[in-house]
């Protein structure tokens, strides 16, 4: 086996600040609700651990800067979050990152990154096609989906997207073109411009939060695999696997096909 050059690329440091107002921002751009106060008012805010996720995009952007992969076709392919302590309400996070592994799918590689800070340690796969065939390692098969063995979902829920959300969520920090560009978009093989992955994925950890009776600032761990594209203003469909107390896992849909695979969210008690 060849392991890729890349693999343990240390990406080096970063400190990043935020306001409130970007917070508040971004609990709005993934759908919180103007009745949300703590999501949306100053005067109560919690901020969405989510949002950590926007403070870390330098990782895999300081990534493709390098020529590491084809920015212009490679995608979000999977996220973990994991957090460790609330962010405050502004301030500044520091951070380090590297590549822990670069897996060889023949076709395409996908790129491992790991972002790890005092709040939380998030993990970046990027699908990267054109990228494998180097002799390496395929990486562990995908993980299994709920469901599979015929158990039917105990919660269903809805997340209306609205059809501005890509172009507000890019403001908050991943200004590629693929989610507001149709020709970018189409340079990635996606018919019309799509949505950030993490915003979706952070969409729908609102009703999933709700569905718990969790706080959705109390999460503590997210995951999940990008299935296939979503597109702004898309009703998606979460079908909820109970997963102990306040844990979940789920599968969510759009109007064709699985958006989000092998969802898995936990909160803690708040
Ligand atoms: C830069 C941007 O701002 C970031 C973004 O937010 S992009 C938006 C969010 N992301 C997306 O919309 C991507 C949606 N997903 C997809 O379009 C497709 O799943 C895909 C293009 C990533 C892969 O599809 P496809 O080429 O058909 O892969 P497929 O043949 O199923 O699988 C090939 C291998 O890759 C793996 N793989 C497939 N999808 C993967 C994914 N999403 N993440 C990681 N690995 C994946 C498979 O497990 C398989 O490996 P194995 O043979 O060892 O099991």
């Amino acid at each position: 086996m060849t392991a890729s050059p890349w693999r343990g690329y240390e990406l080096g440091s970063r400190t990043v600040s935020y306001t409130e107002r970007d917070a508040i921002l971004y609990a709005l751009a993934v759908g919180a609700h103007p009745s949300d106060l703590d999501l949306v008012y100053e005067e109560r805010l919690r901020v969405l651990p989510t949002f950590a996720l926007t403070l870390a995009q330098w990782a895999p952007d300081a990534l493709g800067s390098l020529g590491a992969f084809d920015v212009t076709t490679a995608v979000h392919g999977a996220q973990r979050l994991t957090v460790r302590a609330p962010l405050a309400r502004a301030g500044e996070v520091v951070m380090g990152a590297r590549v822990t592994e670069v897996w060889d799918k023949g076709s395409a590689a996908v790129f491992e990154i790991e972002v790890v800070s005092d709040r939380f340690v998030a993990a970046w796969s990027l699908f990267a096609p054109g990228c494998g065939g180097f002799g390496g390692a395929r990486g562990p098969a995908a993980p299994p989906r709920p469901g599979e063995a015929g158990q039917p979902a105990d919660r269903r829920l809805t997340v209306a997207t609205h059809p501005g959300q890509a172009a507000l969520y890019r403001l908050l920090g991943d200004r590629h073109p693929m989610h507001v560009d149709p020709e970018a978009a189409k340079a990635a093989g996606v018919a019309r411009p799509f949505l950030h992955g993490l915003c979706t994925m952070a969409a729908l950890t609102l009703p999933v939060a709700g569905a718990l009776g969790a706080h959705p600032a109390d999460l503590l761990e997210l995951q999940g695999r990008f299935a296939a594209p979503a597109f702004p203003g898309d009703r998606l469909v979460a079908h909820c696997w109970s997963d102990g107390e306040k844990g979940v896992r789920f599968e969510a849909s759009g109007p064709e096909r699985t958006v989000i695979s092998g969802g898995r969210a936990r909160f803690g008690h708040g």
